[in-house]
């Protein structure tokens, strides 16, 4: 799960973290959607092409009915991570990856598993009802053709030849095949690239029905405000490893950080001096008002703290709030200051 260079973590982790270690460590099973058996199941897999360490000792189950998000920056490993979860590519040795307890290669032949991923072009010279036809008939568990259509929107492009379509048509043909059958697991890497906002949100609301039905959904993205929404589990892998496993909300917590406003009588530089250095404060901005007023917004790492010693240093802040981070400035927080102790490490 969430692993550290050097150790112990430097921040809590999150209670469904410690509530799976404490599981795995007493052999107990999970409760909620971790009382039935994993959809996915990542032990200690590793991958490396060369001297380049892609993924490094992941460790994760997925349950039926989640809707799990793989967020990272670039080259973080995520579709290394889905490329071992399909069986494109085998796991150095030592690790493994099962789906349903079994191969994934076993799952996938089975139909258990459909994916659209980011790569490989859509075959030449076949319409869009060909192509999803072709994969419907292919598929063990298989749909019906008209429907697969209707639910990706394709319905008024199926006569199209497929390489006549926008890139967010592709998108969306791509996703009728992954969905061609009753797949238990459902693979999506930066799915809604290049979609209009009503093709995302007729996807998302087709993913939610899905996982409805007890089906697994991951989904690789860079559209933080996707996970935000969507995901009820979010990982964030980063150089490989697993930093953080938890809901969105865990891991707003995790970064620890708050945004703390307000406006002041006063506003010289001795103030500003004075802000900065109290405790918990990570950045400040200071903007005069033609009044020799001024604004204050600033990152505390300890809000509770940073608001008592503002009030300590006799100032008397109007308007204050403080806010959590969103999904997006959090995860920014958490790689940053991994890439920080990173470099300290080194
Ligand atoms: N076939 C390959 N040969 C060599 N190195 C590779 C190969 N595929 C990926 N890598 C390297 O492995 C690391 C992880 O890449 P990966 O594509 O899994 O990341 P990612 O998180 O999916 O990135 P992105 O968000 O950019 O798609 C990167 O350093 C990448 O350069």
């Amino acid at each position: 799960m969430q692993r550290f260079t050097g150790g112990r973590p430097p921040y809590p982790q999150p209670d469904r973290q410690a509530a799976e270690d404490s599981a795995r460590q007493s052999g107990a099973t999970r409760t909620t959607a971790s009382a039935s058996a994993p959809a996915v199941e990542f032990t200690d897999a590793s991958k490396s092409y060369g001297p380049v360490r892609a993924l490094a000792d992941l460790s994760v189950r997925l349950y039926p009915g989640e809707t799990v998000a793989l967020l990272g920056p670039n080259g973080a490993g995520k579709s290394t991570a889905l490329d071992l979860l399909l069986g494109l590519r085998n796991p150095d040795p030592g690790g493994s990856v099962r789906l349903f307890g079994g191969t994934p290669r076993k799952a996938v032949t089975e139909g258990r598993v459909g994916a659209m991923l980011q790569s490989g072009g859509l075959m030449e010279g076949v319409r869009v009802h060909e192509l999803v036809a072709l994969a419907c008939d292919l598929h063990p568990r298989a749909y019906d053709v008209d429907r697969v259509l209707a639910s990706a929107g394709l319905t008024e492009i199926a006569d199209r030849a497929v390489d006549r379509l926008s890139g967010g048509q592709e998108q969306r043909v791509r996703f009728a095949l992954a969905t061609a059958g009753a797949s238990d697991l459902i693979v999506l890497d930066e799915p809604t690239t290049g979609m209009d906002v009503g093709s995302r949100q007729a996807f998302w609301a087709s993913m939610r029905a899905e996982a409805a039905r007890g089906r697994t959904v991951l989904f690789a993205t860079h559209y933080l405000e996707e996970a935000d929404e969507i995901a009820d589990r979010v990982l964030v892998l980063h150089r490989g490893r697993l930093l953080a496993d938890g809901s969105a909300a865990d891991i707003k917590a995790l970064a620890g950080v708050r945004r703390i406003s307000f406006a002041l009588d006063q506003a010289g530089g001795a103030v500003e001096e004075t802000l900065r250095g109290l405790p918990g404060v990570t950045e400040l901005e200071l903007s005069r008002g033609a009044s020799g007023g001024g604004t204050v917004r600033l990152r505390s790492s300890d809000a509770d703290a940073t608001v008592h010693a503002v009030y300590g240093q006799g100032f008397y802040p109007r308007g204050l709030e403080v806010t959590g981070l969103g999904l997006e400035q959090a995860f920014l927080t958490l790689t940053h200051r991994a890439d920080g102790e990173q470099a300290v490490a080194a």
